[in-house]
């Protein structure tokens, strides 16, 4: 039912701006939109690009149905009959450019590029704002959880508390690409490759006679897979003595107790005295899952008071985001076909942060070749071409022109690659395995200081002196 009528997934001043555009003839000009973000979500120094797949399969399939045209004749706007036919007809034919699915990216650069009719343009800017929005906002909150505990077993368990059924697969999905090892909805697992893992609910002990039969009933019917959630009445009283008994007839068996799980109270407090239990009664193999409103916080804050703990299931925290629960990343018009060409566009606002930087751009991320870490990224105008550059670059803001650093010896990655050319999609999906590999190569790329969760170094996202002077030279006419 969610996969339905994509294609109307719009807000509705789209139509009616394509409406306008098609009765002035106007529709088939060209036009390009940058997407970016202005302030990054949690006070951390990157975020981590996501939301590209359901992009890709959302424009591949962007058709109207006879069902979406007949809503639309049904509007007050009463469009014309012919309007809706040549909707029927309507294709992506674009260019689009991304940051793919694990690139860190930061503030005020383009992390995707659309070039196409204005037509074809307006219509998905909503849903691409919503997809990468929403993915990539998880996927940096799940990155901050991933740096606190990068040994550990990370899994997702916000399916419950998500904000409907899609927030919970894609944000699924979105943890998996940073590094989670696994989520508890199987239909995001089934969907996009995942691993799925669960336990057990309180109900399952609640359903039987006593704590002790129900885990060694659970033991009995999946001796391979248990982890028993041991703080249904006493946790140390009675859940891990309970939990113990259970492991000890697994043993007998010549199998294993795999882990107990913790979800209230005291998380370090219990976890170190069911680790001193577990390991008294032989069983120092097997591991201690918590859960229970977890996040990057709770968990640095559990390690520092020592505690044992191997495995954190989080749910609510992450896949609401709930101490940042929007990203606002914005689709801007940056330039417009006039007389064969692009002429740049600029949005003034009394808010300088909010004025837009106009022109058809690309992004090339610098790397020093002698740190092999990245400086700064640098925003230029399509036609500047750095690619096998050896000239020395100058990464400076011009508004502060005395802060400047030189580079001589580095490489450039563009940052944005090609996915759809002329309508026909041009990059091949990768699975998120290859993802959350393609991250880790990026996470290499910075210092640590830019990585740090509190009060990261900031990163530098600089103007080429061409897209500098075009931005002052658009705003002074406009002062005019
Ligand atoms: N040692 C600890 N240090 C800091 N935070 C902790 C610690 N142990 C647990 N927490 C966190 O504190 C919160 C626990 O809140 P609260 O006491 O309301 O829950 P609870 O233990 O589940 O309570 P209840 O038993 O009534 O359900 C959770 O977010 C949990 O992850
Ligand atoms: O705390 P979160 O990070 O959101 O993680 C998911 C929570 O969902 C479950 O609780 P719930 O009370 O819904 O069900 P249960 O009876 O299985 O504990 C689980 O026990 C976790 O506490
Ligand atoms: O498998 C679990 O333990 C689980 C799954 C979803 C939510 N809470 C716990």
């Amino acid at each position: 039912m969610t996969e339905q009528h994509l294609m109307l997934h719009t807000d509705k001043y789209q139509i009616n701006m394509m409406y306008a555009h098609w009765k002035h003839h106007t529709h088939h000009q060209k036009a390009v939109f940058d997407v970016y973000f202005r302030k990054l979500p949690f006070g951390n120094g990157f975020a981590v690009a996501a939301g590209l797949e359901r992009i890709v399969r959302y424009i591949e399939n962007l058709r109207f149905t006879d069902e979406e045209i007949e809503f639309l004749a049904r509007q007050e706007e009463q469009y014309d009959l012919a309007f809706l036919e040549e909707l029927r007809q309507f294709r992506f034919h674009g260019d689009l450019y991304a940051a793919v699915e694990g690139t860190l990216v930061f503030p005020n650069e383009p992390i995707l590029r659309v070039e196409a009719s204005i037509f074809e343009a307006q219509i998905i800017e909503t849903a691409i704002l919503n997809f990468l929005n929403f993915q990539t906002l998880i996927a940096t909150k799940a990155a901050r959880i991933k740096q606190v505990a990068p040994n550990d077993i990370l899994l997702e368990f916000g399916s419950r508390r998500a904000q409907e059924a899609d927030a919970a697969i894609w944000g699924a999905r979105a943890a998996c690409i940073v590094g989670f090892h696994a989520t508890s909805n199987l239909r995001a697992a089934m969907l996009f490759g995942l691993d799925a893992k669960g336990t057990h609910a309180h109900a399952w002990v609640q359903i039987h006679e006593s704590e002790q039969e129900a885990f060694d009933r659970y033991a009995e019917a999946l001796p391979d897979n248990v982890t028993l959630l041991v703080d249904t009445y006493d946790t140390l009283r009675d859940g891990v003595p309970h939990a113990i008994e259970t492991g000890k007839k697994l043993a007998a068996k010549g199998k294993s107790l795999k882990a107990i799980r913790l979800d209230s109270g005291d998380l370090a407090y219990l976890s170190k005295k069911a680790r001193v239990m577990l390991d008294q009664a032989g069983l120092q193999d097997v591991n201690i899952v918590a859960s229970n409103d977890l996040d990057e916080n709770i968990i640095v804050e559990l390690k520092a008071q020592g505690a044992k703990i191997d495995s954190w299931g989080i749910g609510t925290k992450l896949i609401t985001a709930s101490d940042n629960p929007a990203l606002g990343g914005v689709y801007k018009l940056v330039a417009k076909e006039q007389d064969g060409g692009y002429e740049p566009v600029i949005k003034i606002s009394g808010n300088p942060e909010k004025i837009t930087t106009p022109g058809k751009k690309n992004v090339y991320r610098i790397i020093n070749n002698e740190t092999g870490k990245a400086e700064a990224d640098y925003i230029v105008m399509h036609d500047e071409v750095l690619e096998g550059s050896k000239e020395p670059l100058m990464l400076y803001d011009p508004s502060h022109p005395f802060i400047r650093r030189k580079v001589e010896n580095y490489r450039v990655q563009p940052l944005l690659t090609p996915i759809f050319a002329a309508g026909q999609r041009v990059y091949e999906l990768p699975t998120v395995t290859e993802i959350a590999a393609y991250h880790v190569s990026q996470l290499d790329l910075f210092w640590p200081e830019t990585l740090r969760k509190l009060n990261p170094e900031k990163y530098d996202v600089v103007l080429s002196d061409k897209v500098w002077n075009m931005r002052k030279e658009l705003i002074n006419q406009h002062a005019k």
